[in-house]
This record gives structure tokens, C-alpha cells and sequence, in this order.
């Protein structure tokens, strides 16, 4: 097969990790006798200070005519100033509506190597954590109208979902329900947003399609503390883009650090792009000291989704899995004892683990 890839690495520790992920991407395939092609471009801060603009329209362009698209992170205090409207995050928000994908898929899965990095007590974290946070991408707050008063005292962003919106990532959700355990929660705030009163009469319609699965509703207050303090009550959460935002990175915090959580984001094809939840992590910037295996896990996802190598992504997460068993960690999931390494190092266990 040869595989087409888009890279977008970005900003802050957003090079490095894609590094990673790229000698992890190239081994899978040298075994597996696939071919594949990188084409890297600009998005984010780099593209500012490159070009001035932060999506730059070719950037655009390159993504939609490779098969998947890899992405390490944006955004950074140097443009913190910007104007809000070339801000480095809107390039992301950009790629994410521009090519389509709607449907962002956060596994949080804590591997039993790392259960004394989880900040959970040992009672309640039991066996471990599998649950997958499915996230409405291209709609709600984020890409509702913005804008501020002349005399800058008021400001808004409108949050609107529309009923198709709603029931397009409510199947997505049900269907990879259907392939685990059958539990599907959603996650809004009907007790007092309108657009969260839409969402869940809209999921309760779709689920009737759906009678081997099951679904409930939470409040997201409530859902943010049952997360710590019952996460197993949870398979599949299914919720609209901020709250899955902020829910994703609670959950990867109880699988050791926001440096193991990757993702996908899906459009109905098999299309996607593919990136670590985390973001550029300035604080840690250019210090080798960066989990790359979010990313790498991301990798593992890409070729799951966009090129149906079921094989070669079970490979790439086979070798983190013996890389953390063989005790290598980087200072984020760091536990005494264990091999302390930089994000080089990571890459280097991970890929010399690949068969
Ligand atoms: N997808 C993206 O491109 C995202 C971009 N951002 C942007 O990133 C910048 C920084 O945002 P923050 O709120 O600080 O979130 P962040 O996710 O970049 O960092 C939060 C904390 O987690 C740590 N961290 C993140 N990734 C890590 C990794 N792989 N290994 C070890 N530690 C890691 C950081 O050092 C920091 O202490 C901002 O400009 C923000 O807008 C934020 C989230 C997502
Ligand atoms: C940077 C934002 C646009 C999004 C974000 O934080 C995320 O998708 O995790
Ligand atoms: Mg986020």
C-alpha cells in the first residue's frame, strides 16, 4: 500500500514529537513492505512567523489531497497577541472544519505499566481504564459567532448545534458503542443551555435505532467529578466539542499524563487526521523531556481508521505497550525506579520494539 501523509507539526514541542511518530510510521511500514510519502506544511505559529497567515491556503490544500493528515500541536505565549481571527488554534479550528472532520475519537486507556503514575487511588482505578470520549468537532461554541463591544466591555460566542449535527456524531458514537461494551453517556447541559435540550432529544431518537445499546445523560458538572470518582461507570461518553475538550483532558490525566491520550478526527470516509489531544506545551518546549506517545498511539489510530491496517496498528501499540513494560518513561509518567528518558529516547524504545 503506499500512504499518503500530510505533516503538520506546528509549534512548540509540536516538531519533536512528530518526529517520533514519523520514524514509528516509517519501521511499521519498512516491515510491512508499504510505501509512504510526506509532505510537511505550515499551520499554527510557524506559518505566522513564515508567512503571516496561520492556515495558509496550500496548507489547505496539501491535507485534502493526501489520504490522512498528521498533526503535532499549535499555539504558544509568542502569539498569544495576535488578532483573534489569525490566532494560531484558529488554523486547527480551520483544518478541522475544512476538511470536514466532525467526529474526534479520545481513547483513554490506562496501560497496567503506568497504574502508580494515575493519580487515583489504587481502590478506585481497579483493573484499569477503557473508555472511549467521542467529541462533536466542527460545530458548538467554538465555531459559533464571536465578537466584542466597540468600547471592548462586552464580548460573546454563540454556541449552536443544529438537529443533523447532533445526530451525524450521536450514530458515530452508538456504532463504536455497539463494538465495545454497548454504554453509551452523554454529556451536556440540558438543565440549562438550549442547544444541550436539542442534543438530548436528538440522541434519544437516534438511540431507538440502536436497541443493543444503551444510553444515559449527565450534566457535565456532574460528569467531570464522576470521572474521578467512578470512571468505570463510563464505555463510551458522547458530547459536543468544548465539553469534550475539557473532559478529554481530565481523562487522560487518570491514564498517568496528557502525554499518552492520541486521536482521530473522522469525517464518513476513511479520511482523518491524526494528533496527540495535548497541546504545544511551551513550558517543556525544546527540552527533550516530551511524551511522544500520544502521538505515536495516533499513528496507531491512523492506521487503524484511514488505511484499515489492523496489523501494523496493533504493532505500533504492541511496542509501547513493551517499551513502558520494559520501564522506559519519560519524566511525565516518570515512577521511581523505572528508566528515565527524553522524548528521542521514547521514540528510540519504541521503534527498536516494533516487529
Ligand atoms: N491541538 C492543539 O494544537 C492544541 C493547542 N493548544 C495550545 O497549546 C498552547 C499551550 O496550551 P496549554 O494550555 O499549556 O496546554 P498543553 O496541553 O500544551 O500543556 C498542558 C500541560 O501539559 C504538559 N504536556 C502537554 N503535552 C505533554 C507531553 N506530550 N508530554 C509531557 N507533558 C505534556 C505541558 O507541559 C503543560 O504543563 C496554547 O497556545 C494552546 O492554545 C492547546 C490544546 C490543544
Ligand atoms: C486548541 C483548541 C482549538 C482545541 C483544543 O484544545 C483541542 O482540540 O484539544
Ligand atoms: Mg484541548
Amino acid at each position: 500500500m503506499n500512504l499518503k501523509i500530510a505533516v503538520v507539526p506546528g509549534d512548540g514541542i509540536g516538531p519533536d514529537i512528530v518526529a517520533q511518530a514519523i520514524r514509528v510510521l516509517d519501521k511499521v511500514c519498512q516491515l510491512n513492505n508499504h510505501s509512504v510519502s510526506y509532505e510537511t506544511v505550515l499551520a499554527g505559529g510557524a506559518a505566522i512567523d513564515k508567512v503571516g497567515v496561520s492556515l495558509p491556503p496550500e496548507t489547505l490544500e496539501v491535507c485534502k489531497k493526501s489520504d490522512a493528515v498528521l498533526l503535532g500541536a499549535v499555539g504558544g505565549p509568542k502569539w498569544d497577541k495576535v488578532e483573534s481571527s489569525n490566532r494560531p488554534e484558529k488554523a486547527l479550528l480551520g483544518l478541522r472544519s475544512g476538511l470536514g472532520l466532525f467526529c474526534n475519537l479520545r481513547p483513554a486507556i490506562l496501560y497496567k505499566q503506568l497504574k502508580s503514575a494515575c493519580p487515583l487511588r489504587s481502590d478506585i482505578i481497579g483493573d484499569g481504564l477503557d473508555i472511549m470520549v467521542v467529541r462533536e468537532l466542527t460545530g458548538g461554541i467554538y465555531f459559533g459567532k464571536k465578537g466584542k463591544s466597540e468600547d471592548g466591555n462586552e464580548a460573546y460566542d454563540i454556541m449552536s448545534y443544529t438537529r443533523p449535527e447532533i445526530e451525524r456524531i450521536a450514530r458515530k458514537a452508538f456504532e463504536i458503542a455497539q463494538k465495545r461494551n454497548g454504554k453509551v453517556t452523554s454529556v451536556d447541559k440540558a438543565n440549562v443551555l438550549e442547544t444541550s435540550r436539542l442534543w438530548r432529544a436528538t440522541t434519544e431518537e437516534v438511540k431507538k435505532d440502536y436497541p443493543d445499546c444503551s444510553l444515559d445523560h449527565l450534566y457535565v458538572d456532574n460528569a467531570s467529578m464522576q470521572l474521578v470518582r467512578n470512571p468505570h461507570q463510563f464505555d463510551v461518553i458522547l458530547t459536543e466539542n468544548m465539553f469534550g475538550d475539557i473532559l478529554s483532558d481530565e481523562a487522560s490525566m487518570i491514564t498517568g499524563s496528557i502525554g499518552m491520550l492520541p486521536s482521530a478526527s473522522l469525517r464518513e470516509d476513511s479520511f482523518g487526521m491524526y494528533e496527540p489531544i495535548h497541546g504545544s506545551a511551551p513550558d517543556i518546549a525544546g527540552l527533550d523531556i516530551a511524551n511522544p506517545i500520544a502521538t505515536i498511539l495516533s499513528i496507531a489510530m491512523m492506521l487503524r481508521y484511514t488505511f484499515s491496517l489492523a496489523k501494523e496498528a496493533d504493532s505500533v501499540e504492541a511496542a509501547v505497550y513493551q517499551a513502558l513494560e520494559d520501564g522506559y518513561r519519560t519524566p511525565d509518567i516518570y515512577t521511581d525506579g523505572m528508566i528515565k528518558v527524553g522524548t528521542v529516547g521514547m521514540g528510540d524504545a519504541i521503534v527498536e520494539r516494533i516487529k
